[in-house]
């Protein structure tokens, strides 16, 4: 298996928050409370993940943040230097979703320029771009293979490099590696972290397995079931991620903790 020592402390908590999550509620159609008085301070460079039971608003929580969907009450500020402003208006948040929803006509290379040429930027640009994100996701050679040619972990790479490519501040990961075997998935762990520390963003994910949640997270947010409440937040000390990580006592010993508080 492939090992990546990675000094995850170099790139976390350096310059304070860069999202806030203020008494944020969501109730839909009236009645559907997902989330309810969510709080939650993101440091600029974190790696957090989101665990919680299924329908606790998990999602709830990155649609509102992507601007995507209204909180019923409460707000979400990305805190910036100057001024505090929504993402979305800085067109700096990314989004990978479980299933890498590639064009199927399109070739790799166009599927991951999809963003850029969305704001009619020119082809020689996107394909510049595009090429230089494949290579971040090992994928250079299969710029002109089409969706289906490709294994499933090798779509999520292609999904994972359009995201990048308009080189967001923030990445909202929603389950991307769920439909995955645990091979590619460990894989992609080393990948998305080497991505991580290159980039310096600030990456959001969410996942309902806690080993993944600890070997990837500088924190991990821990949800309570509907309506979604943040019951608690843990901090993962800044260990090399490498295989020998995955066989520490540190490492059970914060999955048995996360575990715990899930029950809670
Ligand atoms: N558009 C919607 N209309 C009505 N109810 C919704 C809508 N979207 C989500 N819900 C409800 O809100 C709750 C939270 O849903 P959400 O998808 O955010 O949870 P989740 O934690 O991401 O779930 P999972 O882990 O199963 O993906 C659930 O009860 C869900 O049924």
């Amino acid at each position: 298996m492939k090992t990546a020592t990675l000094e995850t402390s170099k790139v976390k908590n350096e310059s304070g928050s860069l999202l806030r999550i203020n008494n944020v509620s969501k109730i839909y159609d009236g009645s559907i409370t997902a989330l309810s008085d969510v709080n939650l301070d993101i440091p600029e460079g974190e790696f957090m993940s989101f665990v919680g039971p299924s329908g606790c608003g998990k999602s709830t929580i990155f649609k509102i943040i992507a601007g995507l969907s209204d909180p019923t009450s409460g707000s979400i500020e990305m805190v910036s230097p100057t001024k505090t402003e929504t993402m979305m208006d800085r067109n700096e948040v990314g989004f990978v979703f479980q299933h890498a929803t590639l064009l199927p006509w399109k070739s790799v290379l166009d599927n991951v320029g999809l963003p850029l040429e969305l704001k009619g930027v020119s082809k020689k640009e996107r394909q510049e771009k595009g090429m230089e994100v494949l290579e971040m996701v090992g994928l250079k050679g299969y710029e002109k293979a089409l969706p289906r040619q490709l294994s499933g972990g090798m779509q999520m790479r292609v999904s994972i490099a359009r995201s990048l490519i308009a080189k967001p501040k923030l990445l909202l990961m929603d389950e991307p590696f769920g439909a995955l075997d645990e091979m590619t998935r460990q894989n992609l762990h080393y990948e998305l972290l080497k991505i991580w520390e290159k980039t310096g963003m600030t990456v959001l994910f969410i996942t309902h397995n806690v080993f993944e949640s600890v070997f990837l997270s500088t924190k991990i947010a821990v949800m309570s079931a509907r309506p979604g409440r943040i019951t608690n937040v843990f901090e993962v000390p800044p260990y090399d991620r490498d295989d020998s990580f995955r066989s520490t006592p540190e490492f059970s010993q914060l999955v048995g903790e996360i575990s715990k508080g899930l029950q809670h």
